[in-house]
C-alpha cells in the first residue's frame, strides 16, 4: 500500500514477496516445534516435513467443508444488518450482524458431532495437513481475488495494493470490499472461519490431553477460557469491525487471506498445542493472579473498544457525553479523556495484556508459548505506525494537537 509520499509498504515488492515465503513458514516451524521435545523456538525444526506428511486430501476436504458450513451460517437471516463505513462514491455497504449466532450454531453443531462419536480427538494429528489445506485455499483464493479485481470499477479499488507490481498488488490486495452480490469475502473471513477453527483447535487439544493423562490440565483449560473469550466478544461485537483498517482501508489480498484463514487458527493456537505436548504444572495461586490479568487486559481492550464505538456512533451518548475532545476539520471530534486520553491507543495495551495472560499458563521454560505475545507486539507497533500516518492524513493538526495533549502510543510513560 502506498504510503502518503508514495512509497510502498512492507518493503515493497520484494518485502512482500518475502513475508509470502517467511510467513507460511513460521506458521508450519511452529507447528513442528511445538509437538517436538526441546520446543526451541529459535532452534532449527525437528525435521522437514516431506510431501506425504503436509499433503492430504481429506485435510483439504475438511477446510472447504468448514468454509461451506461458515459461509451457509453467514447467509442465515441475521437479527440486525449493518451500514458500514462511507466509501469513496459516497455509498454504504450493509453487513449481516449474525457472526455470534454462527459461533453458537457451531458450538451445537460440534456438540451434537462430538456425542455421535465425532473424533475431534484426532484434529490434533491433523494440524500439519490441515494448516497446508489452509494455505493452499487462501493461495488460491488470492489468485481468483485478483483477478476478480481486474474487472472492478475503480471506485472499488482499495487505497494501497494497486501499485501496478503484481506481486506487491497480489499480497496486499487490489479491492477493498470484494462481493458476489451481498457475500462480503473479507468481512466474512476476518471473523468467521478463522477464529471458530482457533477455537475448534483448542479445543480438540483440550480433549486430546484429557484421553491421555485423563483429565485436562489447569493451564490447558485456562488458555481454552481466555481465547474462548476473545473470540466470543469480537463475534458478539461483530459490528465494531466495520471501523477497524482492515474493512475499511485494506483491499483483500494473500495478506489477510492467510492471516485469517491459516495464520490465526494455526499459529494463535500455539499455546494450546504446547501445553499438549509439554504438560505445566500450574497451581491455583499462579492460576487465579494469571486470571486477573487477563481481566485486567479484557476491561481495558473492551473499555477503550466500547468507549471509541459509542463515541463513534453518537458522540451525545450519556456514556461518552462528557468526555473531553478535539474537534477537526472533518467535523469529527477526538477523545482526549477517558481510555483514549490515557495513550493513543488503549486498545492495543489491552490486546498486549491478555497476550501475557496467555502464554504464562505454559510456565516461563519455554521461549515458543510467547511467541504470540513478541509476534503481536510487532503488529500492532507497525499497526499503530500505519494509523498514525492515515490520522494525520485525515485530521492535520487536530491530529498533531492530539498527540502532544496524549503524548504516549500504547504504553504510558513507555512508548
Ligand atoms: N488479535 C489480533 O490479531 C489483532 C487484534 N487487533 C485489535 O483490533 C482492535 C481494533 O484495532 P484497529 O483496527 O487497529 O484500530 P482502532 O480500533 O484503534 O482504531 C483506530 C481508529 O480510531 C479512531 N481514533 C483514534 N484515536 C481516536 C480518538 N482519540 N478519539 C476518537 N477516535 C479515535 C481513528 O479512526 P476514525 O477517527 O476514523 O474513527 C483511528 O483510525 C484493537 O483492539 C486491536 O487490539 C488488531 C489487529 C490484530
Ligand atoms: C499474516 C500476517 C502476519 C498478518 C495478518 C494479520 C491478521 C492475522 C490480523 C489483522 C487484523 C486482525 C484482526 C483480528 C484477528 C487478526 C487479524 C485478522 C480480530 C478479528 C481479532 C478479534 C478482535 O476482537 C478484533 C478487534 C475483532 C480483531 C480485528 C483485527
Amino acid at each position: 500500500m502506498a504510503s502518503p509520499q508514495g512509497s510502498l509498504e512492507f518493503g515493497g515488492p520484494l518485502g512482500a514477496a518475502a513475508l509470502m515465503l517467511v510467513l507460511p513458514a513460521t506458521m508450519f516451524h511452529l507447528l513442528l516445534v511445538a509437538r517436538s521435545g526441546p520446543a526451541r523456538l529459535l532452534g532449527p525444526p525437528p525435521y522437514l516435513p516431506g510431501p506425504e506428511a503436509l499433503w492430504s486430501p481429506r485435510a483439504l476436504q475438511l477446510v472447504l467443508a468448514w468454509l461451506g458450513l461458515q459461509a451457509a451460517l453467514y447467509l442465515l437471516p441475521a437479527r440486525k444488518v449493518a451500514e458500514g463505513q462511507e466509501l469513496k462514491n459516497k455509498s454504504r455497504l450493509r453487513y449481516p450482524i449474525n457472526g455470534f449466532q454462527a459461533l453458537v450454531v457451531t458450538t451445537l453443531l460440534v456438540g451434537l458431532g462430538v456425542s455421535a462419536g465425532l473424533p475431534l480427538d484426532a484434529l490434533p494429528e491433523m494440524l500439519l495437513p490441515l494448516a497446508f489445506a489452509a494455505t493452499l485455499t487462501a493461495f488460491v483464493f488470492s489468485l481468483l481475488l485478483y483477478l476478480k479485481a481486474l474487472v472492478a470499477p475503480a471506485s472499488a479499488l482499495a487505497p494501497g495494493g494497486n501499485s501496478g507490481n503484481p506481486i506487491y498488488d497480489f499480497f496486499l490486495g487490489r479491492e477493498l470490499n470484494p462481493r458476489i452480490s451481498s457475500f462480503d469475502f473479507k468481512y466474512f473471513c476476518e471473523l468467521r472461519p478463522g477464529l471458530m477453527a482457533w477455537v475448534l483447535i483448542n479445543l480438540a487439544l483440550l480433549l486430546k490431553e484429557a484421553e491421555l493423562r485423563g483429565s485436562p490440565s489447569l493451564a490447558m483449560w485456562l488458555v481454552n477460557g481466555f481465547q474462548l473469550l476473545y473470540v466470543a466478544d469480537a463475534l458478539w461485537h461483530e459490528e465494531a469491525v466495520l471501523t477497524t483498517m482492515d474493512i475499511t482501508h485494506d483491499g483483500f489480498g494473500f495478506m489477510l487471506a492467510f492471516g485469517d484463514l491459516a495464520w490465526v487458527p494455526f499459529t494463535y493456537s500455539l499455546q494450546a498445542q504446547f501445553l499438549l505436548y509439554h504438560p505445566q504444572p500450574l497451581g491455583l495461586p499462579m492460576a487465579s493472579v494469571i486470571c486477573l490479568i487477563n481481566a485486567i487486559g479484557y476491561y481495558v481492550f473492551r473499555g477503550a473498544n466500547s468507549q471509541k464505538n459509542t463515541f463513534r456512533k453518537n458522540p451525545s451518548d450519556p456514556r461518552v457525553a462528557d468526555l473531553e475532545t478535539i474537534p477537526t476539520a472533518t467535523g469529527r471530534q477526538l477523545l482526549v479523556s477517558g481510555w483514549w486520553g490515557m495513550v493513543r491507543h488503549p486498545n492495543y495495551l489491552g490486546d498486549l495484556i491478555m497476550a501475557l495472560a496467555w502464554s504464562l499458563p505454559c510456565g516461563v521454560s519455554h521461549l515458543l508459548p510467547y511467541f504470540y505475545l513478541l509476534y503481536f507486539t510487532a503488529l500492532l507497533v507497525h499497526r499503530e505506525a500505519r494509523d498514525e500516518q492515515q490520522c494525520l492524513q485525515k485530521y492535520g493538526l487536530a491530529w498533531r494537537e492530539y498527540c502532544k495533549r496524549v503524548p504516549y502510543r500504547i504504553l504510558p510513560y513507555v512508548y
